[in-house]
């Protein structure tokens, strides 16, 4: 298979997007561009907005102003093209499910009563290296191993564009690096632009081309030292904050502690300013 450097063609532009829900301006002027074999980070903290992003980038939020094209085209008729792993996915364990059949439900979509492409669920398995686990119920198996499950299921329609939510949220930490080289490897040798949301950018620092650093409904975007650096983000929070480097970490600390930000208790130690 090719090998994929991350290309100048565009899989997903986001322009001046302005989201309201309830009343409330939920995402004000949000732009950025995907390119093809990119993987980016949508951060933010609880409520900045990310899943609203993802959900109006699947047509599924309407939104008041701005454009999302995926591929050059409004997502209407572009669906087949994105794959997206939603946030919460929870399987009884006694439902009758092998992971090859969650898989085969991604390739035929609504339509279970055809017959899958199995060569298309096969390789959506080996992307994920799920096939020692494929005749298992998806009830049954690890975190980790459900993860990769339905990121198997979000691939076996081939998509050209995967979205993530918070897919690293309830993994420890040997099995959330194995699914951050996981993505890396899916965007470089399958060419799939991959946009996963967190709230911690760290774990996915190694393999990030893009980020888009989301406060309180604007955004910041770009590659990671045009965005992490305290100019961009003092006007991003409206108040000063400090970006600090620890052990390849990076740290964002407002200036005056009383201010909004948490500070993690772990890490007060040995810090190095970076700008
Ligand atoms: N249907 C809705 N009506 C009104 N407000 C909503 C609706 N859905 C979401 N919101 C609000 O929009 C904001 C953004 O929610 P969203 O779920 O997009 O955030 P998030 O960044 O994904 O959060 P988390 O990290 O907690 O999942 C929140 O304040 C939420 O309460």
């Amino acid at each position: 298979m090719p090998a994929f450097s991350v290309s100048t063609d565009p899989v997903l532009e986001v322009s001046n997007l302005c989201v309201r829900l309830g009343g409330r301006q939920v995402l004000q002027d949000i732009s950025f561009t995907l390119n093809k074999g990119s993987v980016s980070a949508l951060i933010g903290e609880n409520g900045a907005g990310k899943t609203t992003l993802l959900r109006s980038i699947l047509g599924i939020q309407p939104w008041q102003k701005g454009s999302i094209r995926v591929l050059g085209k409004t997502v209407r008729g572009q669906l087949s093209q994105i794959g997206y792993v939603p946030q919460k996915i929870a399987f009884d364990p006694y439902l009758p499910l092998r992971t090859r059949d969650l898989v085969a439900l991604g390739q035929t979509g609504r339509h279970w009563w055809q017959g899958s492409d199995t060569a298309a669920v096969a390789d959506a398995l080996a992307a994920v290296q799920a096939e020692s686990f494929a005749e298992q119920r998806v009830g049954m198996l690890s975190g980790g191993q459900q993860q990769r499950a339905v990121i198997a299921h979000a691939l076996a329609r081939r998509p050209r564009l995967l979205l993530l939510d918070e897919p690293l949220a309830n993994l420890d930490f040997a099995s959330a690096s194995r699914l951050v080289e996981l993505l890396g490897v899916l965007a470089r040798k399958q060419g799939i632009s991959v946009l996963v949301t967190a709230h911690d950018m760290n774990p996915l620092l190694p393999i990030l081309d893009h980020l888009v650093y989301l406060v309180g409904g604007r955004a910041a975007a770009g590659n990671v030292a045009e965005v992490v650096r305290s100019d961009v983000l003092n006007r991003l929070y409206g108040y000063p904050v400090e970006v600090l480097q620890h052990r390849g970490r990076l740290l964002i600390l407002p200036k005056n502690p009383q201010q909004g930000l948490e500070i993690p208790c772990h890490v007060h130690e040995d810090l190095d300013e970076h700008d």
